[in-house]
């Protein structure tokens, strides 16, 4: 990593060292008075330029913990404070510094309620900015695992702003809620099934945790839903609300990160808020303008929950599209790979990725919140129940591809193993909610199959997880559903290894990511998932 100035020393109480002849920075604690006493800003600068993601990772690697994940001057110049800030480990905060724009709402304490893939990095970024922030969650396990900084993350730069918002004494979590001027929701949203078999938001977790912070709301404070949720749902709570504070603001501000990039997008994204007046959505952006790089644009609360919506769907519909043409060029014998390959490059089209279905909870999910609310959705729906039905799709191409294979061995599905790669719902994640991998292991094991899956990300699935060697042994068909780099990246060796182990050498690769010439070279069959061409 190089550092323009080659002599920059910072420090003396085993802060950063002077820098070695590789012009490596070693810091373990940075005291925040010797970096402001440093006049010369554009070494600074010039650390932080040179620090891009990875040299932020490398920094880490070295075992130095705290350095926020920045990707550029202005980003690290905003966190750059705090980030130095919060490396102080229990050091007294020089008290002059305040990293917050001028406030025009004197908002100090905030309580987040619900510390989850939104929740925690939420708190931790607004800790970061210096508010006083009690994090809250229902589940005891979660809280001590955060108190401990043992909580599993796999999410990029997380634990180091989750750290230093700890080690600031900003951030500080519990199973109960505290007084506070603000309140923000970030609880789950499921989907629940009702007895016709339509699907609408579940508002159980919001309600419960409005009941729990009722008793701490006062008047002038203000409630933010980030939570995804049914439009004229901010309207409801405000009322609920009204009944016991004369004087409450309410606003609705989704969250937009994608796993994966959380922390990049949470204050890189552009944000809507939509109050249920004007005066809730100025104090909600009051807030976010403290870490958002991004626009900020305010509406009212319904609008604000039906963009939220849009978006989602706006991808699950497009997601929807390519699922059907990987359907209809399987049928006609097109490989449906090429064709969007070359049918995106056209300037004005952008066909995504066919797969095995839709997974996580919200792509999965959001657009029936639009479905509940009016008859018009219809195409919303029909999406829906395609990308929903995909994993039937999937059970019938291996089923398809082992039919010969069952016929010449006299084999029954009873006697026969799939090997499942990847349990989560996309890759590189652990998140395994409405995961497609578990459709379709649901219908391998209900057609007689023996099912195990490999998934080295995954935290919790339905079905148990097995090591590669286990999950191969004596199979018939390695099924994979999840493109985590692991599987893209499978080596020669490694496929060396399974050859030797397997029973039949059959892949299917439903999402386009292994090597197929590096397979058939150790005499497994390939299939390609919408891949209809008779002559690949
Ligand atoms: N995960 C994501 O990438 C995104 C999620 N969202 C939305 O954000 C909301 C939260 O999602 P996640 O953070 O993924 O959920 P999550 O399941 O990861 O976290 C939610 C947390 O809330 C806690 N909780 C539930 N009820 C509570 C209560 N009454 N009081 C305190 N804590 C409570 C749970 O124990 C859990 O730890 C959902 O509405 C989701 O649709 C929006 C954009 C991105
Ligand atoms: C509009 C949009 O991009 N929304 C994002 C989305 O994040 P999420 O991780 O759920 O989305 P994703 O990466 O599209 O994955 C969803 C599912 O769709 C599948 N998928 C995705 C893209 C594609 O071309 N083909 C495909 O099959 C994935 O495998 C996965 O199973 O939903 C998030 C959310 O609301 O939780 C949201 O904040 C994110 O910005």
């Amino acid at each position: 990593m190089e550092v323009e100035n080659s002599n920059l020393k910072l420090g003396n109480k085993g802060d950063i060292k002077e820098l070695n002849e590789n012009n490596e920075v070693f810091s373990k604690n940075v005291s925040l008075n010797k970096i402001n006493n440093i006049n010369d800003s554009k070494r600074i600068e010039s650390l932080s330029y040179s620090m891009g993601i990875e040299e932020m990772e490398e920094l880490e690697n070295l075992g130095i913990e705290d350095v926020g994940v920045n990707s550029n001057v202005n980003e690290f110049k905003k966190i750059e404070n705090s980030v130095i800030r919060n490396v102080i480990s229990g050091t007294e905060l020089n008290s002059e510094i305040d990293l917050r724009p001028k406030q025009e709402f004197e908002i100090n304490d905030i309580c987040v309620v619900g510390l989850g893939y939104i929740g925690l990095p939420t708190a931790s970024m607004l800790a970061n900015y210096n508010y006083n922030v009690l994090g809250v969650d229902i589940d005891q396990n979660k809280v001590n695992q955060i108190k401990s900084g043992s909580l599993k993350i796999e999410e990029p730069g997380l634990s180091t702003i989750v750290k230093g918002a700890i080690n600031s004494k900003n951030l500080t979590v519990s199973t109960e809620p505290k007084p506070a001027d603000v309140f923000i929701i970030c609880v789950p949203t499921p989907a629940r099934t009702n007895i016709d078999g339509s699907k609408s938001c579940d508002l159980k977790y919001i309600n419960s945790a409005v009941e729990n912070i009722r008793p701490y709301v006062k008047d002038g404070n203000l409630i933010i839903i980030e939570s995804t949720i049914t439009p004229g749902t901010t309207e409801k709570v405000y009322k609920e609300l009204r009944k016991s504070v004369d004087e409450v603001y309410v606003a609705h501000c989704p969250e937009r990160v994608i796993p994966g990039r959380i922390i990049k997008e949470l204050s890189g994204n552009d944000r809507i808020i939509g109050g249920i007046n004007q005066k809730s959505a100025e104090m909600a952006k009051s807030i976010y303008k403290s870490f958002v790089e991004g626009n900020i644009y305010t509406t009212n609360s319904k609008t604000a929950e039906m963009v939220k919506l849009m978006e989602n769907t706006y991808r699950d519909i497009n997601i929807a599209l390519a699922n059907e043409f990987s359907k209809i060029c399987d049928e006609i014998g097109v490989n449906v790979w090429e064709a969007i390959n070359i049918a995106n490059k056209h300037p004005r089209v952008n066909i995504l990725n066919p797969g095995p279905g839709v997974g996580g909870h919200c792509i999965s999910i959001d657009p029936w919140f639009i479905v509940e609310v009016s008859d018009n959705a219809k195409f919303i729906k029909s999406a829906r129940e395609l990308n929903d039905n995909m994993p039937n799709f999937v059970f019938k191409k291996v089923e398809d591809e082992l039919k010969d294979y069952k016929e010449e061995f006299n084999l029954s599905t009873k006697d026969m193993k799939i090997c499942i790669f990847g349990a989560t719902y996309k890759g590189n994640v652990e998140d395994t909610r409405e995961s497609p991998s578990e459709k379709v292991a649901d219908l391998l094991i209900d057609a007689g199959y023996k099912v195990m899956t490999y998934d080295p990300h995954a935290e919790l699935f339905k079905y148990p997880l097995y090591d590669l060697e286990t999950c191969v042994l004596n199979a018939d068909c390695i099924l994979v559903l999840t493109d985590h780099d692991v599987f893209k990246e499978t080596t020669a060796e490694k496929i060396e290894f399974m050859e030797s182990k397997i029973r039949n050498k059959h892949i299917i690769d439903t999402k386009n990511i292994l090597n197929q010439e590096l397979w058939e070279k150790f005499g497994f069959k390939y299939k390609l998932l919408g891949n209809g061409r008779l002559d690949e």
